[in-house]
């Protein structure tokens, strides 16, 4: 049945202290797709994963992965789900290069350590121990541990945290690499761009609940507001803009001579804008109408305030 989830989480709950920092949450990844859990800091998508790769134990709830439990049987698991932790997880006082070849020998079907290598960028610190690595060259090389075992299911914690961008592309390409193998990738990331170039599926969750999931034209779909950008000399008075376009609209310079005004912008709303600027004898430079962006959606479902 290839569209059976690889994953599955059912009313998960995690409490610490008292607190739910899960609390009964949802949440499925198919085989062939990338699933994207985005989500503000605290919000639990690293004790969600945890309790998924069977690191924790939920409260409530089940998980299942590859229809087995990842605590009773972590054993059956362990050489199909590959594993990249948040905090690298990586023993420090051996060479990059023979922790690998170490994790790679643990697998009946290891991947080609030097085409794994060289797609990472690992060989110019292959003789460097764990320890003395960079954050970026440690979450490479925490990757390619986590992928060397040709797993079915991978877990990735923010996977390109850290990493400069030549890494980030060549972190991209190996997980539609995955993707296309047929494996399920799970991923957390607080890049909207990286959800929205990878993710089939974008799970949005806020204080340990899924606020709203689909891919991410649903996601943008649902956000039916749009924003008109305008550039102009810097200072202008908007008071007569914000009459002139009634309850609905916000208004603000966002930058020096950068306007924004964001809400159900329509025609008539160009019109308005455009008359109040010849009103006031004022030339825009640009003028530009476009859609919401997945950072535009997030900020709405999960607001501005910081965690
Ligand atoms: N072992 C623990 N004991 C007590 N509280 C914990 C423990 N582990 C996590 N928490 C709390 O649970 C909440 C969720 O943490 P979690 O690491 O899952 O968030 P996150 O969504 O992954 O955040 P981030 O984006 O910052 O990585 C946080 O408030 C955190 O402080």
């Amino acid at each position: 049945m290839p569209d059976s989830p690889a994953l599955e989480v059912r009313g998960l709950v995690k409490r610490y202290g008292g607190r739910a920092v899960v609390d009964g949450l949802d949440l499925a990844a198919l085989p062939g797709q990338v699933t994207a859990v985005l989500g503000p800091n605290g919000a639990g998508k690293t004790t969600t994963i945890e309790c998924c790769e069977g690191l924790r134990t939920p409260d409530e709830g089940a998980v299942r992965v590859l229809g087995l439990d990842p605590r009773t049987q972590a054993r059956e698991l362990r050489p199909r789900v590959g594993v990249m932790l948040q905090d690298g997880g990586l023993p420090t006082s051996i060479r990059a290069a023979d922790m690998l070849a170490h994790v790679a020998r643990m697998y009946a079907d290891p991947r080609d350590l030097g085409e794994l290598t060289e797609r990472l960028g690992l060989g110019s610190f292959a003789r460097t121990t764990v320890r003395r690595l960079s954050g970026g060259q440690r979450q490479r090389l925490a990757l390619a541990a986590a992928v060397v075992g040709r797993p079915d299911v991978v877990f990735l914690d923010e996977p390109s945290a850290g990493m400069d961008p030549q890494a980030r592309l060549a972190v991209w390409e190996l997980v539609r690499e995955l993707r296309a193998e047929g494996v399920a990738v799970l991923l957390t990331t607080h890049l909207m761009d990286e959800a929205e170039d990878l993710a089939d599926h974008v799970v949005v969750v806020d204080q340990g609940r899924v606020l709203a999931e689909g891919s991410v034209a649903d996601l943008l779909a649902s956000a039916d507001d749009r924003s008109l950008r305008l550039e102009t000399r810097a200072g202008l008075d908007l008071d007569g803009l914000r009459t002139a376009l009634g309850d609905g609209f916000a208004v603000a310079e966002a930058a020096p001579g950068t306007y924004v005004v964001s809400g159900a912008v329509e025609p008539a709303t160009v019109a308005a804008v455009t008359a109040w600027l010849a009103a006031g004898d004022v030339l825009a430079t640009r003028l530009s109408v476009g859609r919401s962006t997945l950072e535009d959606v997030f900020l709405d479902l999960t607001g501005r305030d910081l965690r």
